[in-house]
């Protein structure tokens, strides 16, 4: 892993957007993996920035979303759907139909994650896969678990989770209850991964994840197998890289 720390978010954001730039410069036709949350908002305006100053083109870009919930209307502004039109989709040129978000209305959801997979598969991988992280160490919506699945699947959001998201609904009882993400598998596979990190808040549980055990009860240790990653946050944190 690679760690990159920034004295400030608006510096992080720069960064993390330079860097989803520089991919799809060097391959117009790259396959890019999207996050939701608060963490993305500012590099995905930066990238809107870049864009109107006509320094990128998206035109040839397949991108993949992590993860949608299960049950909300795709018209609901917290929908993922809504959300990556509202901070990026809808600013950009990219082609609609090269934008994937799980459907999480899907009649049969367990084939919905089939198919996503499918579609991942048919690309190839993606090239540059984006990361926020949960407080409890999930990515994507891959809850802490004593097993992790490996394909696109169906999942229960722990309460914390919900609680932690209930920031962008009127009530807790409005966030919904599961959701359908990639797995660690399909989020494994992509040639290099991004891991964005903010807020001092969140700094044990990048650390957990930076040096602690490798552990499906902190699904984000498992980046520590991957050969790519690079970390950005503006949080104190140390990346040990020796026993001592
Ligand atoms: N499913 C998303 C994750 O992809 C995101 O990384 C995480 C952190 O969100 P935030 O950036 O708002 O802290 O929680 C959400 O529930």
């Amino acid at each position: 892993m690679i760690l990159h720390k920034f004295k400030n978010q608006a510096d992080l954001d720069r960064a993390a957007a330079d860097l989803f730039i520089s991919v799809v410069r060097s391959k117009p036709n790259a396959v890019l993996g999207m996050a939701t949350g608060g963490t993305p908002v500012g590099l995905y305006q930066e990238i809107v920035k870049t864009y109107k100053q006509g320094l990128v083109s998206f035109k040839e870009v397949t991108t993949f979303n992590l993860d949608e919930y299960v049950g909300l209307p795709v018209s609901h502004p917290e929908s993922y759907r809504s959300f990556m039109q509202r901070n990026l989709f809808d600013h950009i040129d990219i082609a609609p139909e090269n934008t994937h978000v799980p459907n999480g209305n899907a009649d049969d959801i367990d084939g919905e994650g089939r198919r996503y997979d499918e579609a991942i598969y048919q690309q190839g991988s993606v090239d540059m896969q984006l990361l926020g992280i949960g407080g409890n160490g999930h990515i994507g919506f891959n809850e802490p678990d004593d097993e992790l699945s490996r394909f696109t699947h169906k999942v229960t959001l722990k309460e914390s989770t919900r609680e932690a998201n209930k920031r962008f609904f009127n009530s807790i009882d409005e966030v919904p209850t599961h959701a359908i993400t990639m797995g660690m598998g399909s989020i494994l596979h992509a040639k290099a991964i991004l891991l964005v990190v903010k807020g001092q808040e969140k700094a044990e549980i990048l650390d957990r994840t930076l040096n602690g055990p490798i552990t499906t009860q902190v699904p984000a240790s498992l980046l520590q197998t991957h050969p790519r990653v690079i970390v950005m946050t503006d949080c104190d944190v140390t990346y040990k890289v020796s026993h001592s």
